[in-house]
């Protein structure tokens, strides 16, 4: 608790003095194409807000860490624009665009301490140690990690060794933090703990956020501003209740999980699993599906169905979920192998 109050009071001071106004990134048209042919990023243009939490999402090779890479400058642009607050930082090496990058698995120095991973960037600058070293203790003292400045990353957990990274990430004063999947090191306990975190330091600090993950969970937790990229391109964005209750596509709905695609008379349409409703087989309205499984999540129970129906003659067949409260099943439960009928009371057009 201790800890807590000194990291926020820490952190005020931190945002107050040391950190420049955050700042807005634009991108343009932006394309990143491989000389094998390979389009990474395609002619993206997304808009993020000064001081807000954006998160980069998608599956494995839709170009996240590709578009991260080259706001950070450690790629170069095939075709468009970044721009950082309106000024074009496109061709500008990474060190004069205003943006530090934290790195999955935080890439500390092993062999070095906490302060000289954190001072790490300032001695390549030149800068001398006794004036580097003044400012790296400093960071560390702000994010509550002063007394172990002189410990091995080794010697640290591993929500300490982020602390670091963020820390070394800071020293440079950026207006833009990247974050490269910063959280996947972590194990799951530690990982949401983290998050929360990031999420008060990126709100404390009122800096620009842009993170990259491949976690749905994580997206919709952090970010203000949530982008769904695929191929190379931007399926979605939005806030995560936008992108979760209005996805644009199938593939979004699919993506975000949570939600079944059923085609209806009137087109596709995805259903959250909590808006399904099962009945009994008795009743004669709704979808006929069979239960295929049962599975207990505590809050709630998730069922596996089978449906299977006709579409303006057309026979379809769709491998649904339904989440159900616990209460509810418990009143009524359902096995595997039972016939039931489908209805939901809420569905958004595809
Ligand atoms: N140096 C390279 N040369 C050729 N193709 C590349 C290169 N680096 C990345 N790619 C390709 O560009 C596409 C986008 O890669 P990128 O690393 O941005 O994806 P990602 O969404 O971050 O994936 P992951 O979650 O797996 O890291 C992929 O198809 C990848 O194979």
């Amino acid at each position: 608790m201790q800890a807590a109050v000194r990291m926020n009071a820490a952190l005020s001071a931190l945002s107050e003095n040391a950190q420049p106004r955050p700042a807005g990134i634009e991108l343009v048209a932006l394309s990143k194409h491989y000389p094998s042919g390979n389009v990474a990023v395609d002619a993206i243009n997304l808009r993020i807000e000064s001081g807000s939490y954006c998160c980069l999402l998608g599956p494995s090779g839709c170009g996240k860490s590709t578009t991260l890479r080259m706001i950070a400058g450690h790629e170069t642009v095939s075709g468009g624009d970044i721009l950082l607050d309106n000024r074009n930082i496109t061709t500008l090496p990474a060190a004069a665009r205003g943006t530090a990058m934290m790195f999955q698995s935080f890439a500390l120095f092993p062999h070095l301490s906490a302060l000289d991973n954190v001072a790490f960037s300032l001695k390549m600058k030149g800068m001398s140690k006794a004036e580097r070293h003044a400012k790296a203790q400093d960071l560390l003292e702000r994010v509550s990690l002063g007394h172990l400045a002189q410990r091995k990353p080794g010697e640290l957990s591993g929500g300490q060794q982020q602390r670091v990274a963020l820390a070394r990430a800071l020293i440079t004063s950026p207006k833009v933090l990247l974050l490269d999947e910063p959280l996947s090191a972590l194990d799951p306990f530690l990982r949401v703990q983290m998050r929360a975190e990031l999420r008060r330091w990126q709100k404390e600090l009122g800096l620009t956020f842009i993170h990259v993950t491949h976690s749905q969970e994580e997206a919709m937790a952090l970010a203000d501003l949530m982008v769904v990229m695929n191929h190379g391109v931007i399926e979605q964005a939005g806030t995560p209740s936008e992108v979760y209750n209005r996805p644009i596509n199938e593939f979004v709905a699919r993506f975000m999980g949570g939600h079944n695609v059923l085609d209806t008379a009137h087109g596709k349409v995805a259903v959250r699993n909590d808006h399904l409703r099962v009945l009994p087989a008795s009743q004669d309205q709704g979808l006929p599906a069979t239960v295929t499984d049962v599975e207990y999540q505590g809050t709630y129970v998730l069922l596996g169905l089978d449906a299977r129906y006709t579409v303006d003659g057309v026979d379809r067949r769709a491998e649904v979920c339904a989440m159900l409260p616990e209460a509810d099943f418990q009143a009524r439960p359902y096995v595997p192998g039972e016939p039931v009928r489908l209805n939901w009371h809420a569905a958004h057009p595809l």
